[in-house]
């Protein structure tokens, strides 16, 4: 992948993450059976819920200083269905000890969210128990096929995450199973709450049998009324963090 030709504040994470791999080892590690514990959550009836561990953020700032492990209690018992976990240290306050104690106490599964640009961070989203990665097209690109392939190998669902035409088309052409649309351009990082349903239904349009997650930029459960009946499950994280009550934000979220 060229990180060198990803614009904006994104492409300066990237290119900070493929520093901190270069040099890792390649190889695609062990076969995994395929649980998937993180697909099946998703599929519960009704707008299921991944709540997002999430201290800070490019566009927010600080957001709140969680301990980890005491949030995803908090999001468990509020009603999420599963959990997504920042693992990128220098601009979300992420860490492997946050998946990995979430993994270890909460019982929902959980995401390694992270920028994947280096095919040892799915082998680690696996041997610290995550239950999904996230894949994302903006980064990936022509390279998405083979990640998706490296995820499922090692048992792990995928999250691939898209923002425009173009990148849905790539995530439908490589056989994505689970695709997320995110409303922020993660280049100018604006919201458009429009980019979710629109992109769902051209995903359904085009004959997607999978599952579809709307992500970013939801605060209210009013927000949530325009991928209600079009998305399978919806992401989100700065709002539930930030709450100072995380349970009940979950449940008015929810309600
Ligand atoms: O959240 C950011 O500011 C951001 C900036 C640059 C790259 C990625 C970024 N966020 C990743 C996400 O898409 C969100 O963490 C996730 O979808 C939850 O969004 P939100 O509910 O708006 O926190």
């Amino acid at each position: 992948m060229n990180v060198a030709a990803v614009e904006g504040v994104l492409g300066q994470i990237v290119r900070e993450r493929s520093a901190d791999y270069q040099g890792r080892e390649t190889e695609p590690g062990p076969a995994r059976p395929r649980i998937r514990r993180f697909e099946a959550a998703l599929r519960a009836p009704g707008l299921s819920l991944i709540a997002e561990v999430k201290q800070a953020s490019p566009s927010q700032g600080h957001i709140a200083a969680l301990d980890p492990l005491q949030a995803a209690l908090a999001y468990q018992a509020g009603g999420a269905a599963a959990l997504s976990v920042l693992t990128e240290p220098r601009h979300f306050g992420g860490s492997q000890e946050a998946l990995q104690t979430v993994v270890a106490g909460a019982a929902l599964p959980a995401l390694r969210k992270d920028f994947v640009v280096h095919p040892a961070m799915l082998l680690e989203a696996a041997e610290w128990g995550a239950s999904a990665a996230l894949l994302m097209v903006s980064v990936l690109g022509e390279q998405l096929p083979d990640y998706l392939q490296r995820a499922h190998h090692l048992g792990l669902d995928a999250l691939v995450e898209v923002h425009d035409e173009a990148e849905l088309r790539l995530a439908l052409d490589a056989g994505a199973e689970i695709i997320g649309v995110n409303n922020r351009d993660l280049r100018s990082l604006q919201i458009d709450l429009e980019n979710s349903p629109r992109l769902i239904r051209q995903a359904r349009a085009a004959g997607f049998q999978g599952l579809l997650v709307a992500e970013s930029g939801y605060r209210t459960r009013a927000d949530l009324d325009t991928v209600r009946a079009l998305a399978d499950a919806v992401l989100v994280g700065s709002s539930l963090a930030g709450s100072g009550d995380l349970g009940r934000a979950v449940r008015e979220l929810l309600a």
